[in-house]
């Protein structure tokens, strides 16, 4: 999908025409008695009618036909590791670390049928926790679109382009790009081949960019640099037409004789969006110590509890590490918060064997983790001098405040728990002395 045309901007109340349709949105209003080209007016909530401004989400789609147009929902049986079992496995709480996860070789396998759950936590009957699923498939989505009632899907692509087609329109993600699609969203994706990424998924809200405190105005990442689709319409009719719902946690199909990608014109503030990784204005220590990896958030879904997050979407970009008489890389910690981390491109700092691109690891709350021996050996005596670091790589942390358990697909169907990981740690050296100065 080359050449495609985007609207910049977080959060902004957008408008968009397909230009083969000029003067399909309505002016001044949302349901004209008749809309233009005998379009169908809906609107599509993303927040209580009653939200506050601040909070208030919504968008009007003029579309050929309303998405009311279809046959019953019956339960579908594409993806059977897609769940939210969390009591299938006993508790764990030990440190946890996957292998690249394997894309599928034979036979053909879709985006929506490739959906795998590793872990989570909460319910979406009660609009409260996360999933984290991960995407590994082979082949396009054909005369099918998914949508999701239960949550907010943010989308890390680590191997192949994602062309995705929205309601709102097309948008290409590449590795080192995300997509946000929220609630309710239909979407499509087509590959080029093997392809595999993650997916955060959150059931409270919608995500934000994070507040910037004394950073001030700029920084982190840009609003201007969020794209989202303009319109684009297909009048296609098919006898089968697919619609695949997630719902409580099962997914469903409906039928129906058109494409629901029929959207002329569309205004709002509730939209899919993508954002390059490349963007991203890093901020850190230029004196000493080693900043929280909250510096690095590009984006947070937050709960009720001032400045607690249900989750944070946290990259280790490429950057210059300078500080002095420091510790460069992350401290050995333990955290009342969960840390799942991915590697899109390259190695990352703190493991560089083992940790893959594609592969994953998970450190539960207050369970203690950190750098590996090597690491720790390494930095601990190498010249301080200002050195760029991470270049070439990209490794993210889904972080939140929920204690997640992992999935039967995650501990023993996918066959990537890496049994030996507890090792990487077992020969840091006891450097304990009587002398001060070692
Ligand atoms: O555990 C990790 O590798 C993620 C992480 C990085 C960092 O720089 C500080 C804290 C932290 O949890
Ligand atoms: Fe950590």
């Amino acid at each position: 999908m080359a050449n495609l045309k985007y609207l910049s901007g977080f959060g902004s109340e957008f408008s968009s025409e397909d230009p083969r349709r000029p003067g399909a949105l309505p002016e001044g209003q949302n349901s004209p008695q008749r809309c233009a080209y005998g379009l169908y007016a809906e609107q599509l909530s993303g927040s209580a009618f009653t939200a506050s401004r601040t909070e208030n989400r919504r968008s009007w789609l003029y579309r050929i036909r309303p998405s009311v147009i279809h046959k019953p929902f019956v339960r579908s049986k594409i993806s059977e590791h897609l769940t939210h079992k969390w009591d299938d496995e006993e508790p764990n709480p030990n440190q946890s670390r996957w292998l690249p996860f394997d894309i599928p070789t034979q036979g053909s396998v879709d985006f929506a049928s490739g959906l795998h759950t590793v872990c989570g936590a909460g319910d979406p009957r009660s609009r409260h926790g996360i999933a984290i699923h991960v995407y590994l498939c082979n082949t396009s989505m054909e005369n099918s679109a998914f949508y999701n009632s239960d949550g907010d899907f943010l989308i890390v692509p680590q191997q192949g382009t994602l062309n995705i087609t929205t309601e709102f329109g097309k948008m290409e993600i590449r590795p080192n790009e995300i997509a946000v699609i929220q609630q309710g969203m239909r979407f499509a994706v087509a590959v080029d081949g093997p392809t595999r990424g993650y997916i955060l998924e959150v059931f409270d809200g919608h995500f934000k960019l994070p507040d910037l405190g004394p950073i001030g105005a700029n920084g982190l990442a840009n609003p201007r640099d969020f794209l989202t689709p303009v319109a684009y319409y297909e009048d296609k009719e098919v006898p089968d037409f697919k619609i695949i719902n997630k719902y409580q946690g099962a997914l469903f199909e409906a039928v129906q004789g058109h494409s629901p990608f029929d959207v002329v014109a569309w205004h709002g503030n509730y939209v899919p969006y993508k954002y390059d990784l490349s963007k991203f204005m890093v901020i850190n220590s230029v004196s000493f110590d080693h900043c929280d990896p909250s510096i690095f958030t590009v984006l947070t879904c937050p709960s009720t509890k001032p400045g607690v997050a249900i989750a944070d979407f946290v990259i280790f970009p490429p950057r210059w590490s300078v500080q002095e008489n420091t510790f460069r890389p992350p401290y050995y910690h333990r955290n009342c918060m969960s840390e799942f981390m991915g590697l899109i491109l390259g190695s990352y700092e703190a493991k560089e064997g083992g940790f893959l691109p594609g592969g994953a690891s998970l450190h539960s709350m207050m369970t203690p983790h950190g750098p590996d021996a090597q690491c720790f050996v390494g930095a601990s005596k190498e010249k301080l001098v200002p050195q760029k670091i991470a270049v070439g790589t990209q490794a993210f942390m889904f972080e939140s405040s929920l204690s997640m358990a992992i999935t039967k697909w995650g501990v023993e169907t996918c066959k990537k728990l890496d049994g030996n990981y507890y090792q990487c740690w077992h020969n840091l050296p006891k450097l304990f002395s009587d002398k001060i100065d070692i």
